[in-house]
């Protein structure tokens, strides 16, 4: 029987429900009352018709009588810690039947910076596609239970780390945000949101390592949506151009900051929280104007951003939360100096004055050290080993020669073709090294009859997000990329990622793979290995011991021979499967003086062997 996490949600509505419904979440909430004494308050059309009778709260016995229009009380502590933006009880100011406040699904956010209250916010969940979940839902044969997932292990290092939760009703969240996980069919917390939320409402910094597909996204947006919710309003600015956001997310690529837009603005529906997204490639005007309508959380690529900050549309002043997805990757040598730029020297608030989460699957120790530039006394977790692949994924790896690379493939489609369900393929992604081969390959593949679409730095964003979409919806089952499209695209029903052309970083393996396998189910990860990935091998040999894949022979013989030849990235490094994982604790990295901890400086550069992966910034952003 398939059982996933968002399997389990038919089981558990009573508990989803006595989680929305929690006498603790409803006493959270206030009703504000209107501004200005007898004018009746405004409610905003799509709250026009709702009926306030079953889900309506209670008036919270913390809201007062002039609860509206004054901030919260911020001294009061939240049972998960609070932090150091508040850590008062969360007004729901936009939860469906709390309309009778000041501006109702606008709350308190109903002024610049925030939604504006002439304007209806769409339902980000209208857009959620279930046609299409029937002809996938049988190709997913199998699946793990989410219990399984209760044995990874788990290390955190760091001053007075707060305990993990086991529910969402056991965190503070607030009742719109709480309600918000209830549509996104969200039952219980995966591991890396059980340690990481708690941590972040506790008002700490984090550096969070957790696998491919297992929840960084809402492990990050959950802390920051409440703590906007819960701390003071942003500054009003009138007759300014210039806007403030109060968290800044960044993400690698346009897709990927597409993609958390997508998510954040489902988890911040009606709570009165404004997530604009800003990334390169598409016309700046209409981020501008989106911006202009007011923005708490800005979700942006580096390269959009700079240009933003360079005409002082957007000030960094105000950040209380950033967060780097990917952050391995946002502080390598590609993005580093893009970063610094944005962290350092513009006008955020420094480290201990903002809060900062960097998360990412990977987190190679030369870019935790990198990292800790950004970070005050923060809390390290890795869910699992960190740099690992999940084992839900099935990983095999092929001796094939260069010239026979597109039989295989060929091959490999075919006998898809042949278990397909419904005449309709599962969903493949190709990955290739180089932006031309990605075209030739995609050509050839559908030349052969095989419904193929590319998506790389060299197509425009319009073509990019055409062709994500077209593969998302099984239109186009075949989807060729370079790196561009390995990290974090959370494309549902991936049953299969070949690696035609493999990377020459074995982190770069982790993300690409992790295409699949996730949120529960399981996937199907192909490489195509021959002497030009030889240094690779020990690599690969390793990750898939540690993830209890079978090791062909001659790729172990392969990893003998240049056991001795690789070095840098193409290594593993940690030796053991679980622990010594935070950079601070090693002994290779607290030597020499200098540095918050004792590091020496000097070996991470362009000769620290990190050369390895693309540092093609504009393909990227
Ligand atoms: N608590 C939960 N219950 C059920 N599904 C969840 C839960 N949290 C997240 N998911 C789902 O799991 C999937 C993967 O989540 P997400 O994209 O955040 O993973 P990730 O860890 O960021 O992966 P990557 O490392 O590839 O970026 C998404 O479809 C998300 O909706």
């Amino acid at each position: 029987m398939r059982t996933s996490w968002a399997d389990a949600v038919a089981t558990a509505d009573s508990s989803a429900a006595a989680t929305s419904a929690s006498p603790s979440n409803v006493a959270a909430v206030s009703v504000a009352p209107s501004r200005g004494g007898g004018r009746a308050a405004y409610v905003p059309p799509h709250l026009r018709n709702r009926q306030s009778s079953s889900e309506s709260p209670a008036p919270s016995p913390a809201a007062g009588p002039s609860g509206a229009g004054q901030p919260p009380a911020f001294a009061a502590p939240s049972p998960a810690g609070g932090s150091r933006w508040g850590g008062g009880p969360i007004r729901d100011v936009g939860r469906p039947g709390s309309a009778g406040g000041r501006g109702g699904g606008g709350g308190r956010h109903s002024r610049i910076g925030g939604w504006d209250r002439r304007e209806r916010e769409a339902n980000p969940f209208s857009n959620d596609d279930d046609t299409t979940e029937a002809d996938f839902d049988s190709q997913e044969t199998s699946g793990i239970n989410f219990d399984a997932y209760e044995d990874i292990p788990v290390e955190t290092s760091g001053e007075n780390v707060p305990p993990p939760v086991n529910t969402f009703a056991e965190i503070d969240l607030g009742d719109a945000l709480n309600e918000n996980i209830r549509r996104c069919k969200y039952v219980k917390p995966t591991p890396v949101q059980r340690h990481a939320i708690p941590i972040s409402l506790g008002g700490r910094d984090l550096m969070a390592c957790a696998q491919t597909g297992s929840g960084k996204t809402a492990a990050f947006c959950f802390p920051i949506i409440s703590g906007i919710m819960r701390g003071p309003s942003g500054p009003r600015q009138r007759g300014s151009r210039t806007v403030y956001p109060l968290a800044l997310i960044l993400s690698p690529t346009r897709e990927l900051s597409i993609q958390i837009h997508e998510e954040a603005r489902k988890f911040a529906y009606q709570t009165g929280v404004r997530v604009v997204v800003a990334y390169g490639g598409a016309p700046i005007n209409q981020q501008l104007r989106d911006l202009e309508r007011g923005v708490e959380i800005l979700v942006a690529t580096p390269g959009r951003l700079v240009d933003l900050l360079e005409r002082a549309r957007v000030s960094l002043q105000h950040i209380r939360y950033l967060a780097l997805d990917e952050a391995d990757r946002m502080l390598d040598m590609g993005f580093e100096p893009q970063i610094r730029r944005i962290v350092e020297q513009m006008d955020m608030p420094p480290r201990g004055q903002r809060q900062t989460m960097l998360f990412s699957a990977t987190f190679p120790k030369e870019i935790q050290r990198l990292a800790s530039d950004f970070l005050n006394n923060y809390i390290f977790l890795a869910v699992g080993r960190v740099g690992s692949s999940t084992d839900l994924i099935v990983q095999r790896v092929e001796f094939v020669p260069e010239s026979d690379k597109r039989s295989y493939l060929m091959d490999l489609l075919h006998g898809q073709r042949d278990t397909g369900v419904h005449g309709k393929q599962a969903l493949t992604l190709v990955f290739v090294e180089t932006k031309r081969g990605a075209d030739s390959l995609e050509h050839w593949l559908c030349m052969n009859g095989f419904p193929a679409t590319t998506i790389h730095g060299d197509r425009t964003q319009q073509e990019r997000e055409h062709a994500l979409r077209s593969f998302k919806s099984g239109a186009t089952p075949i989807l060729v990329a370079t790196d561009v499209a390995a990290r974090g695209l959370d494309i549902p029903h991936v049953a299969h990622v070949i690696n035609f052309d493999l990377p020459n970083d074995i982190d770069d393996y982790v993300h690409r793979i992790g295409r699949t396998g996730r949120a529960g189910k399981t996937g199907r990860a192909t490489a195509f290995f021959n002497e030009s990935n030889s240094s690779l091998a020990r690599a690969l040999t390793e990750l898939m011991q540690e993830s209890n894949q079978e090791v062909p022979d001659w790729l172990a013989r392969f990893s003998t021979a240049h056991s001795y030849g690789g070095s840098g990235r193409h290594r593993r490094t940690g030796g053991a499967r679980f622990g010594g994982r935070d950079f601070r604790r090693d002994s290779t990295f607290s030597r020499g003086g200098g540095g918050d901890y004792g590091y020496g400086g000097g070996s991470y550069g362009a000769s620290s062997g990190y050369g390895g992966s693309s540092v093609a910034t504009s393909a990227w952003d």
